[in-house]
């Protein structure tokens, strides 16, 4: 009998869906365009926390090899990896399962390559994995274009003149050390088999996974490519309640981030999220792959006071306030460097 089809926002059509007419990796799109994608992005972001890019120019083709990349990567001898481990300073490298923590009470399942600089030597040697370098690099570039686009529309959306917010961010994956913004490789490996579902009672002893903990991320905002695996979860504004988001074939994820939240005090909040290791026996048999991106301002940048809103338009009913307490302590002018230290601080073993 064939598994029941799992109720997702997707499929209920609550998550909004902004097409980007194939100008994400345009250098100069037309203005109109970009207004229009500011406005459906700024309803979906301060609405729900996060939007499906479509028609994004970005192909799948370019995705799938650097998963398969990752999965060369992580199949390398341990001592082999070892000489790619993540530099705390720059946050370039791999991320052993277990190093990143946002739930200790779970070991979370997932190899990580972070990516920050763009140059060769960065990357695993051509004898480790062929052609690392020459497949990510590329995909980086266009992420890097594709976040450029979203901070022209959302610039215009919050009543700034459209390069505010590219000023700001001018700095990303230029590999000078000045923008810590970084696209990030992860691969999901399948359950252990002594993890056991988690409608059974577990033993004891037995050890519990997740893939992802609960977090929101520290950047702008995130863009996110998934495969079909799903297991991605969120908590939309002003709910408390975890609700998968499902796959939407081709489309990249933009979600909120905690700069943009505090940056905006709560107009646009950060989207909560987490990934689930998957009920049936055969999606817990299976890796999960994924590429983000994590837009960050300038290390130093202080990002400009927003123009007053007219009252037409409220900012959305508060989050629960648990969820973003931390938030409070942050002031409109933010320094960037200093916020993502705090939070590397917090995360990593
Ligand atoms: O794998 C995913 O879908 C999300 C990963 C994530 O949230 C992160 O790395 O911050
Ligand atoms: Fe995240």
């Amino acid at each position: 009998m064939a598994a029941p089809q799992e109720e997702t926002l997707l499929s209920r059509g609550e998550v909004p869906i902004v097409d980007l007419a194939h100008i994400g990796t345009d250098g100069c799109p037309m203005k109109s365009v970009v207004r229009r994608i500011g406005e459906q992005l700024f309803a979906a972001l301060s609405g729900k926390g996060l939007a499906m890019l479509v028609n994004h120019g970005i192909a799948e083709e370019k995705l799938k090899t650097v998963y398969a990349d990752l999965d060369n990567f992580c199949s390398l001898p341990e001592g082999c990896q070892a000489q790619y481990l993540r530099n705390p300073v720059s946050n370039h490298g791999y991320v052993r399962p277990g190093m990143e923590q946002f739930d200790s009470t779970k070991k979370e399942l997932r190899h990580l390559y972070n990516i920050t600089t763009l140059s060769a030597a960065a990357f695993p040697a051509q004898e480790d994995v062929p052609e690392f370098s020459q497949h990510a690099v590329p995909l980086a570039h266009d992420l890097t274009n594709l976040s450029r686009v979203l901070l022209q529309a959302l610039a215009y959306a919050l009543g700034l003149a459209p390069a505010t917010l590219l000023g700001c961010h001018a700095g990303m994956l230029r590999s000078d050390g000045g923008n810590k913004s970084s696209m990030r490789l992860l691969y999901y490996p399948p359950v252990p088999p002594d993890d056991e579902p988690h409608w059974r009672a577990p033993a004891a002893d037995s050890p519990h996974y997740t893939r992802c903990g609960a977090h929101a991320d520290r950047c702008t905002f995130t863009l996110l490519a998934q495969d079909s695996e799903g297991g991605l979860e969120v908590k939309l504004n002003g709910s408390d309640k975890w609700q998968p988001v499902g796959h939407l074939p081709g489309a990249i994820l933009v979600q909120t981030g905690e700069l943009l939240a505090s940056w905006t005090t709560n107009l646009l909040p950060a989207l909560l999220h987490r990934v689930v290791v998957p009920s049936g026996a055969y999606a817990r048999a299976r890796g999960r792959h994924c590429v983000a991106f994590f837009c960050l301002p300038d290390s130093g940048a202080a990002l400009p006071p927003l123009p007053a809103r007219p009252p037409t338009a409220p900012p959305p009913p508060a989050c629960p306030a648990h969820a973003h307490a931390h938030l409070t302590l942050h002031h409109r002018l933010l320094n960037a460097a200093h916020h993502l230290h705090k939070r590397f601080r917090e995360t990593y073993a």
